[in-house]
């Protein structure tokens, strides 16, 4: 991945460097994973690495089709070994903030899925407290859409309906559905805004990855990983 930075290519090649034949793995989607899908697409061309993974998003699809690796779903495959994905801001406890590809339903699912959560990072995204750098963004029924941007002003917080770069109109998540990303100025409370954020009908997922990350692999500029298990 010539474009990645080489703090990104450190830690999909560390990701990469966990897996080992037999294994069934959850495929990320991001910039930071993409580097992985390459490193493993390399150790399946190089030493015959058998493995299968259920992908997160179109994207991740695409991307591990490029790299001959073999996909599966999660009506075959119940359990995965390992999840591998990026995120966009991680906190001292290891809760997450996922989303601006919007891709963190299924992201979700597939690291609920998993025996281990690899969260894969660069320097940029750990932070003290979440919400603060990245709007939080949360998947919605369009109809939906009045009652949720009301439910983020209550607590606070500004709603921004996701507008497409490359179209008119909302961005189209890989469900048909929109997204809202919630700019919150800090998020103090991230149980009690995940509990109130499954409890509002018209949402199917939001970015908050609680109690689901079970090891951090963050990346240096210099090649260095640090690895935290969580
Ligand atoms: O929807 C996108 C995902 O949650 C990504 O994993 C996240 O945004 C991190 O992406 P990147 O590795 O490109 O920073």
């Amino acid at each position: 991945m010539p474009n990645a930075s080489a703090a990104k290519q450190a830690a999909g090649t560390a990701a990469a460097d966990l897996v080992e034949s037999g294994m069934t793995l959850g495929l990320g989607t991001g910039s930071t994973t993409a580097c992985a899908l390459e490193a493993l697409g390399t150790r399946i061309q190089n030493d015959g690495l058998d493995i299968v993974g259920v992908p997160t998003s179109f994207a991740a699809e695409r991307l591990a089709n490029q790299h001959d690796i073999p996909l599966t779903t999660l009506d075959d495959v119940p359990r995965l070994d390992l999840a591998l994905d990026g995120a966009d801001e991680v906190d001292p406890e290891g809760r997450l903030i996922k989303g601006r590809g919007a891709a963190h339903t299924r992201e979700k699912v597939v690291a609920h899925a998993a025996e281990r959560f690899v969260v894969l990072i660069d320097p940029s995204k750990p932070v003290d407290e979440l919400g603060h750098a990245f709007p939080l963004p949360i998947e919605i029924v369009p109809m939906a859409l009045g009652p949720v941007q009301r439910l983020i002003e209550q607590l606070g917080g500004h709603p921004e309906l996701r507008m497409g770069a490359a179209k008119d109109g909302p961005v189209i998540s890989d469900q048909g559905l929109w997204i809202v990303d919630a700019h919150l100025d800090g998020i103090t409370d991230p149980e009690a805004l995940n509990r109130t954020l499954n409890d509002q009908p018209g949402i199917l997922d939001h970015g908050l990855f609680l109690d689901l990350a079970t090891d951090i692999l963050c990346g240096e500029a210099n090649g260095s990983v640090t690895h935290t298990v969580v």
